[in-house]
């Protein structure tokens, strides 16, 4: 695998499509079989088109009224002409009139285009900011999870601006089946034979319209699919960039990376046919209707049934009825928003953790208890009746071998996960019955692989939905063992984190710190000092004990020496409690000692 990204890969807006290549050519216009989209695109784009709302009205008008001074101006034009040469005083008039519309309708399309654009990128935001927040209110580890990082930028970025152009497009949409309509009618007012000319020509028009529906909405999903599947191989391998580098795997991994393109390719090409032989048949058959139609009105002519400006007239309507395939477009472009939106949608029909109302009894100590809790994943119970009460003040290791369900019970514990059966209880008060801002003042988290927020390293320790103070955010690095680095860095607390060339272990303790600033009554650390030696492990063992907020701690370790140090050992084994119990007293049992092995390798 690469570690550089390639650009065919990243995903990108397909509209306007570029010439078709063996790369990576972008979905062409077109419409697709009607229902078969899942419902969730249509309540998405329902809910986008009411968000437009006076935008997309005002799209509708401008385009209609554009169409209309399109429709107009070729009978304002042959009465012009007409006048100009039967040289009648009314000419100047109907000339300055002629001259109106076409400006009008000139200003109206640029009118449009801005309108089209705002609309677009206001719907677009509005479409991504909703996708995000149902994405971060979901439970993290269980419904959030289903989506690859990968996936999930393309369902943010090119689905989300896809989606995001569907009102616009659809009112535009609207207004181009007026000019091919009012065309028709103009011809039939005019001359009846110059309209059964053009007629005769409608049912070629009907065959070019279902050539381009055969562009079925399907190969834009896949296509669809295919970008996100490549997106997300290329977000695994810039993560995994230093293991592939490490493994020497480089050209295997840019083949993993790079093998969905003869895919996509093969999707873009069959949109592009399509869409390329719609083109090619409307610019033969077009020019040949209104060929038809000046041959025929040229006779009408010659025979004195119709006038000079009427046979103009005749010819522009013509060539405006033929333009149907403006149609055919505009639904190859409502096609694809469908599509996108219902892969962005899917984002939307997360559900967001619910939330109760509840606070914690003043001056609690912390007491955690889980009832009977199980969390089932993919259908297995990783965590099976678990029953367990950590006294409020005490510190609690959770021990148990790889798998064993550690991480799972760390984030039921501060409801990172809802357990599927069974409850949490903080305090006496069950953690889904607490709100938002108590739980998250009250519960902290730190993790092995923290990830820091904020542009500076002061800022990344204050994060919080109660920003540290400066004092605290000093006092917190000093417990975590991360003062003495960070007062090294170029600017201190207020280097960036970009700056700031961070091991491992400063990296944990920076998680530790933000974690220690933000203390509440109960404390997770998820084997968050796995990075640090054992020297500083302890003295951070000993701060948290001495300087930090005093509460429960819950903490997922694999070393001897925290199992040792804490008032109570949680031994987990397959999902469900082994044994409860100090460390010493559980020591006895061989199979407690061999969690820790392979033996003689325990720092204790
Ligand atoms: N979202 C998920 N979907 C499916 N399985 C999951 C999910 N989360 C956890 N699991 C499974 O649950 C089990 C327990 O995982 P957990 O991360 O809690 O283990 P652990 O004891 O912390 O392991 P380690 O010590 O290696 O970190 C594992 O078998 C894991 O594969």
């Amino acid at each position: 695998m690469t570690s550089a990204p390639h650009p065919e890969a990243t995903p990108r807006p397909p509209a306007p499509p570029p010439p078709p290549t063996a790369e990576a050519p972008a979905p062409a216009p077109g419409p697709g079989p009607a229902g078969t989209q899942p419902r969730g695109a249509d309540r998405v784009l329902r809910g986008a088109v009411r968000h437009s709302g006076g935008r997309a009205a005002a799209v509708l008008l401008c385009s209609l009224a554009a169409a209309l001074a399109a429709l107009a101006e070729p009978a304002v034009l042959g009465r012009s002409l007409d006048l100009l040469l039967a040289g009648s005083p009314d000419a100047p008039r109907w000339v300055a009139l002629c001259t109106t519309l076409i400006a009008a309708e000139v200003a109206l399309d640029a009118l449009v285009a801005l309108l089209t654009g705002t609309t677009n990128a206001r719907t677009t935001a509005w479409l991504r900011h909703r996708a995000l927040g149902r994405l971060l209110t979901a439970s993290p580890h269980h419904a959030a999870a289903r989506f690859a990082p990968g996936d999930l930028a393309t369902r943010l970025t090119a689905n989300a601006t896809d989606a995001g152009t569907f009102p616009a497009t659809a009112a535009a949409a609207l207004a181009t089946v007026v000019p091919p309509l009012g065309a028709l009618a103009a011809l039939l007012l005019i001359d009846l034979w110059t309209a059964a000319a053009f007629l005769a020509g409608v049912p070629l028009l009907v065959l070019l319209l279902r050539a381009f529906a055969r562009s079925s909405s399907d190969t834009v999903s896949r296509y669809q699919r295919v970008q996100a599947a490549m997106a997300d191989r290329l977000v695994e391998a810039l993560s995994g960039a230093r293991t592939i580098a490490a493994a020497g795997t480089t050209a295997r991994e840019q083949r993993r990376v790079l093998a969905p393109l003869p895919e996509l390719a093969a999707e873009g090409r069959t949109m592009w046919l399509v869409h390329g032989r719609a083109v090619a048949r409307s610019s033969v058959l077009m020019p040949l209707l209104v060929c038809v139609v000046l041959a025929v009105g040229g006779a009408r002519l010659a025979s004195g049934d119709l006038g000079v400006g009427e046979l103009v007239a005749a010819s522009r309507y013509a060539a405006l009825a033929a333009g149907v395939g403006a149609v055919a477009s505009a639904l190859g472009a409502l096609v694809r928003g469908r599509a996108a939106a219902r892969r962005t949608g899917e984002l939307l029909a997360l559900t967001a953790v619910p939330h109760g109302r509840q606070a914690l009894p003043a001056g609690g100590t912390g007491t955690l208890e889980l009832r009977d809790v199980t969390v089932v994943r993919d259908g297995t119970a990783v965590l099976s009746g678990v029953d367990l009460r950590v006294p409020g003040g005490a510190t609690a290791a959770v021990v148990g071998r790889s798998g064993a369900g550690k991480s799972l019970l760390a984030a039921v514990a501060g409801r990172l996960a809802d357990p599927d059966d069974g409850c949490v209880l903080l305090d006496g008060v069950r953690l889904d019955r607490l709100a938002p801002r108590e739980l998250r003042r009250e519960v902290g988290y730190a993790f092995s692989r923290p990830a820091l927020f904020g542009t500076t390293v002061g800022e990344a320790i204050a994060f919080g939905a109660d920003p540290a103070g400066p004092a605290a955010v000093r006092d917190a690095a000093r417990a975590a063992g991360a003062d003495g680095f960070v007062e090294r860095l170029p600017d201190g607390y207020d280097t960036r984190l970009s700056d700031a060339p961070l091991s491992g272990g400063e990296f944990q303790r920076l998680g530790l710190a933000r974690a220690f600033a933000h203390a509440g009554r109960l404390l997770i650390l998820d084997d968050a000092m796995s990075g640090l030696d054992t020297v500083t492990q302890r003295q951070v063992e000993r701060a948290l004990t001495e300087d930090v907020r005093p509460g429960t701690r819950l903490v997922v370790a694999h070393r001897l020496s925290s199992a040792a140090r804490a008032d109570l050992v949680v031994w987990l084994e397959e999902g469900r409690v082994r044994a409860v119990g100090p460390h010493r007293t559980l020591w006895r049992d061989p199979a407690y000692r061999a969690v820790f092995a392979p033996p003689g390798t325990e720092d204790a």
